[in-house]
C-alpha cells in the first residue's frame, strides 16, 4: 500500500503523517515538489508515484483573501481535486479529500446533513463544493469529509489566532451569531485512518457500500465568542470577549451563520466523535505538557 499525502505542513496533514504511517508506505511531497497549482507538475507526480491511495490535504484555506483571488483558489481546491481524481482512475487507486461546512449558505435551522443542498456564501466554499462535485463525477473508489472550524497547535488558526491577539490586547471583540462545532485537526487526521483501516480491510466492496460522502466534526456547538471564551478560560488567560455581529465584525467574505454539521452517518461507522469542549481540553493538556501554551 502506497499512500501519497499532500499539504503534510498544514493543520490536518501535520496530523495525518502521524496517523497515515501504520497504514502503509507515506510519500508527502511538499508544496514546492507538488504545486496543486501547477496541474501539469501535480499530473507528473503522481504518474511518477503510482501510489494506491492519495490523500488530499493541501488546499487554498484563506477565505477571506479568496474573494480577490478566485481563479486561484479554483485551481488549487477544484481543477487539481479533478485532475487527483482522473489519476486515480487511471491508476486503480482511491482518494480521500476534505471539505467544509463553508458549502452550504448557514440558513437551515438545524444541523446539515450529506444530502442537504449546498450553496457556498464565499468563493471559499464555491471551490470546495467544485472540487467535491468533480470527485464525485468521477467514479473512482473515494472519500469526501467535510469537517468546520478546524483548530490545533500547529498551522494557522483560530485558537492560535486568539491566544496571540490576547497577549497584545485586553478585549476581543469576537462574531457571536455564527454557530459550529470547533474541531481538532487529531480528530480529522485520527478518524480519516480510521476509516481508512476499514477501507483497506474491506477492499472493493467497502469502497461501494460505505465510499462517499462524510461530515466530520466535533459534537455540540457554540459561536466563535463562545469558543474565544473556552479557550481562555481552559488557559488561565485573562481576556475578556466582548460579543458582535458578524456585520459589526465586516468580513470581506460572507460565512454562514450555521456551520452545524449532522455526523451521524459517520458516527454509525467509526462511533462516537468527542464534545468540542473535551478535544480543545485534550488538545490544550498535549499542549501544555509539552510547554507551548499555560498561563504567564
Ligand atoms: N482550516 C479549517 O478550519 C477547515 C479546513 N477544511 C479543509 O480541510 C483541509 C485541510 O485544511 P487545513 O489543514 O486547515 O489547511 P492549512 O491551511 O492548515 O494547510 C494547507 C496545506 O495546503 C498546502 N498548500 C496550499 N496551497 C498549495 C498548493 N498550491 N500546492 C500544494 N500545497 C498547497 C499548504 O502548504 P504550504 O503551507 O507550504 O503552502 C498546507 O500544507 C482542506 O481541504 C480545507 O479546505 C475544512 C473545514 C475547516
Ligand atoms: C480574528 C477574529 C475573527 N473573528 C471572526 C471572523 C469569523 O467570523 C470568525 C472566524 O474567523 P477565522 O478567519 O479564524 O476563520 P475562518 O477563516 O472563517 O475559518 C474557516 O476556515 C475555513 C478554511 C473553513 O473551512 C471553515 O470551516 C472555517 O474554519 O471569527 C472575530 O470576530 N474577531 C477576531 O478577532
Ligand atoms: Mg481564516
Amino acid at each position: 500500500m502506497k499512500i501519497l499525502l499532500t499539504g503534510a505542513s498544514g493543520q490536518v496533514g501535520h496530523e495525518l503523517a502521524r496517523s497515515l504511517r501504520p497504514l502503509g508506505e507515506l510519500v508527502a511531497p511538499g508544496h514546492a515538489q507538488c504545486d496543486l497549482a501547477d496541474l501539469d507538475q501535480l499530473r507528473a507526480v503522481l504518474r511518477a508515484a503510482r501510489p494506491n491511495l492519495i490523500v488530499n490535504a493541501a488546499a487554498y484555506t484563506a477565505v477571506d483573501r479568496a474573494e480577490g483571488e478566485g481563479a486561484l483558489a479554483m485551481r488549487i481546491n477544484a481543477d487539481a481535486p479533478a485532475l487527483m481524481a482522473q489519476e486515480a482512475r487511471a491508476l486503480g487507486a482511491a482518494l480521500l479529500h476534505y471539505s467544509t461546512d463553508y458549502v452550504f449558505d448557514g440558513s437551515s435551522a438545524a444541523p446539515y446533513v450529506e444530502t442537504d443542498t449546498p450553496a457556498p456564501l464565499n468563493v471559499y466554499g464555491q471551490s470546495k463544493l467544485a472540487g467535491e462535485q468533480a470527485i464525485a463525477a468521477a467514479g473512482i473508489p473515494h472519500l469526501i469529509l467535510r469537517t468546520s472550524w478546524l483548530y490545533g497547535m500547529h498551522g494557522n488558526n483560530f485558537l492560535l489566532t486568539m491566544l496571540r491577539l490576547a497577549r497584545e490586547r485586553p478585549q476581543l471583540r469576537i462574531v457571536a451569531d455564527q454557530h459550529g462545532a470547533p474541531t481538532w485537526s487529531r480528530t480529522v487526521a485520527d478518524t480519516s485512518a480510521q476509516l481508512l483501516g476499514l477501507a483497506l480491510a474491506g477492499g472493493a466492496p467497502w469502497w461501494q457500500r460505505h465510499g462517499g460522502l462524510y461530515h466530520l466534526g466535533s459534537q455540540g456547538q457554540t459561536s466563535w465568542a463562545g469558543f474565544a471564551e473556552a479557550i481562555f478560560a481552559a488557559t488561565g488567560t485573562a481576556c475578556e470577549v466582548i460579543p458582535i455581529s458578524a456585520a459589526e465584525y465586516g468580513a470581506s467574505a460572507p460565512r454562514p451563520a450555521n456551520s452545524r454539521l449532522n455526523c451521524a452517518r459517520l458516527m454509525a461507522l467509526c462511533g462516537p466523535l468527542p464534545h468540542w469542549r473535551a478535544a480543545l481540553a485534550d488538545c490544550l493538556a498535549g499542549a501544555s505538557a509539552s510547554g507551548a501554551v499555560g498561563p504567564e
